[in-house]
């Protein structure tokens, strides 16, 4: 059994950036086989555990950009997360979802591992959540629908996500949002269980705490978690450390407090995706819009890209990165000391 779990990050202040009348909006048209050296870095849009994602151009064509994520490969076998890292690979090369950032190209070099992908200006939905506090009930529908799109084309193609959080949905130019951030997603098996112990603390289903095995419910379990922390900028499980918030998942949800704002169909839904046993877990993309959570929310609109988005971001141009947050630049890289093993690993990208 492997362990990979991942602490929330704290909450970040955000610092002001003058925004700028939006002028262009990206599309993501250069879908040709490229070269790493005809990539050109603007800046650093945000870092991981294992490497960074950077906006690119290609060349000095600055009308259309990409994020390259860079993974350092002496990051990824010092910490044995090879097989991870080519599954995000195989995975995100297979998916094809407006709710999903696409993928375009990976490239290898001596001391790193890159994917090339759609470039989403809008910034994280976490950054928006802590500038907003929490959201309405509508801006919740509108992103949780986002997400549950998201999930089920995943899950009809038995793919469990497993990560997701505000900070894994990033906002396109128009204010849909998509998912990104395939470390912790597996295919699963025929019998479409798995049991590895990972995701983001505070997100973690019972069952993956517990080690029983788990499956692609508990993606539903993290979409009430997501909701609540949408509906109310708090997390429904906290703790001084991993162990105390553990502890106050497997009490389960009827031991939270909601506050007095939260409608009882939000409870009620929040509830349905976060009961402890995983069959009795909503799930399923008609179950979900049939619940009266979403009784007012325009389904069809979502999916045609004609409902309106809460926040339609700011963008001036297709390099424009001011909805980021500032991240130190790209140090150096140092060489790739100490690799073992298969070091054909990476021979995919
Ligand atoms: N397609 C994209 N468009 C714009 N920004 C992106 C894109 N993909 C990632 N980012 C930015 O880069 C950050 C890191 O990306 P990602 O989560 O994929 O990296 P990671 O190394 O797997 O991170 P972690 O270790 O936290 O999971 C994101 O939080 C986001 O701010």
């Amino acid at each position: 059994m492997g362990v990979q779990v991942r602490q929330i990050r704290p909450k970040r202040t955000l610092p002001f950036k003058k925004r700028h009348k939006m002028t262009w909006i990206g599309d993501n048209d250069k879908k040709k086989s490229l070269k790493l050296d005809d990539l050109k870095v603007i800046t650093t849009l945000g870092t991981g555990g294992f490497g960074r994602v950077n906006l690119v151009q290609i060349g000095d064509d600055c009308s259309h950009s990409f994020a390259l994520k860079k993974l350092k490969k002496s990051h990824i076998v010092a910490n044995k997360n090879e097989k991870n890292v080519k599954e995000e690979l195989r995975i995100l090369s297979q998916l094809n979802s407006d709710f999903i950032v696409k993928f375009y190209q990976s490239f290898r070099d001596d001391h790193n591992v890159y994917m090339l992908m759609e470039c989403c200006l809008g910034g994280e939905l976490f950054t928006i959540l802590q500038k907003e506090g929490s959201f309405s009930n509508t801006t919740t529908q509108f992103y949780t629908a986002c997400a549950i799109e998201a999930l089920e084309y995943l899950h009809s193609r038995n793919i469990v996500f497993r990560d997701l959080k505000p900070e894994n949905l990033i906002l396109d130019a128009q204010g849909y949002v998509k998912l990104i951030d395939f470390g912790f997603a597996k295919k699963l098996d025929i019998d479409g269980r798995t049991t590895t112990l990972c995701g983001t603390v505070h997100y973690m289903a019972p069952e993956i705490i517990r080690n029983e095995g788990h499956d692609i419910r508990v993606d539903s379990w993290t979409l009430g978690i997501l909701m609540f922390e949408f509906l109310t900028g708090d997390l429904p499980f906290g703790g001084e450390n991993s162990y105390a918030i553990f502890k106050n998942i497997l009490a389960g949800i009827d031991t939270v407090d909601f506050p007095e704002y939260v409608t009882t169909s939000a409870i009620s839904i929040i509830k349905s995706f976060c009961q402890e046993n995983p069959c009795k877990r909503l799930a399923g993309i008609s179950a979900i819009r049939q619940h009266k959570y979403f009784n007012d929310f325009d389904w069809d609109a979502l999916v045609a890209r004609t409902h309106a988005p809460p926040v339609v971001p700011k963008i001036k141009n297709a390099t424009d990165s001011s909805n980021f947050i500032d991240c130190p630049s790209d140090e150096d890289e140092t060489p790739s000391e100490g690799m073992s093993g298969d070091m054909d690993w990476d021979a995919d990208f």
